[in-house]
């Protein structure tokens, strides 16, 4: 089975190209899904997260209220260190069974979608890595208007990453988002059949 890793930075196109690959019927694993999952209510992370970070970031109904999460960890880098550290050897476990459960199943191509995939040096999961670019006007701008984020809340989250210039260096194959969305399908499929998963 052949496993792509495919990252960028927030609001680069990720869900975008994530959604191009469910249509060509390929699987794709989905880290933030996954990480959702597991710190919503009674999920393996609550708990620990609580204990961390305190009981101010509920909402009225106990979940952990992620804009809260995200106004604490996103401003401060040892904050978000001890959440990656409560998270992501979950988020990992479960995109490693969801992996094999594809596997079993004779599937011949699997994306595993992860923003932090370098930051997380998880080069090693994936066979080839494709990176979603942007520049970063466009990042700032979709981000905002996605997210309703200020210019200062925005930038917060892009420089919790590495610069998308630096994961662009990374990759076995860029693609280039600025564009519109059917530029941006043309050269996913463009780039599946130079790795021989779509036929010419
Ligand atoms: C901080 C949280 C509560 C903010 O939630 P929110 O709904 O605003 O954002 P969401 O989860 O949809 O993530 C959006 C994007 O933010 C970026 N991001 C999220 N967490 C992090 C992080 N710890 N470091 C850097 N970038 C991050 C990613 O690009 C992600 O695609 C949430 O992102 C979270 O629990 N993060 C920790 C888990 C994590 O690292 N997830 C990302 C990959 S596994
Ligand atoms: N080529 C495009 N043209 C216009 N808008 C786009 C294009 N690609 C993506 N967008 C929009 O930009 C925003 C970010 O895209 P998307 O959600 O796919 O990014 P992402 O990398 O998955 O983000 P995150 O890291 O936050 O999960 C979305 O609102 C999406 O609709």
């Amino acid at each position: 089975m052949l496993t792509i890793g495919l990252t960028g930075g927030i609001a680069s196109g990720k869900s975008t190209v994530a959604a191009m690959f469910r249509d060509l019927h390929i699987p794709v694993i989905d880290a933030d899904e996954i990480a959702h999952r597991v710190t919503s209510l009674g999920g393996e992370a609550y708990r620990p997260i609580i204990e961390t970070f305190g009981r101010d970031i509920l909402d009225s109904n106990g979940a952990i209220d992620r804009r809260k999460l995200g106004a604490i960890v996103f401003y401060d880098e040892q904050k978000r260190k001890q959440l990656n550290v409560i998270v992501h050897p979950l988020v990992r476990k479960h995109m490693l069974q969801q992996k094999e459960k594809y596997a079993k199943e004779g599937e011949k191509v699997v994306v595993l979608d992860i923003p932090l995939l370098f930051e997380s040096k998880l080069e090693h999961l994936v066979d080839r890595i494709l990176v979603v670019y942007v520049d970063e006007q466009t990042q700032l701008r979709r981000l905002r208007e996605r997210n309703g984020f200020s210019v200062e809340e925005a930038w917060a989250r892009i420089k919790a990453q590495m610069p998308l210039e630096e994961k662009r260096k990374k990759a076995d194959e860029i693609i280039d988002n600025n564009g519109t969305i059917e530029e941006t399908k043309q050269q996913l499929h463009a780039c599946l059949m130079r790795w021989g998963v779509l036929e010419k």
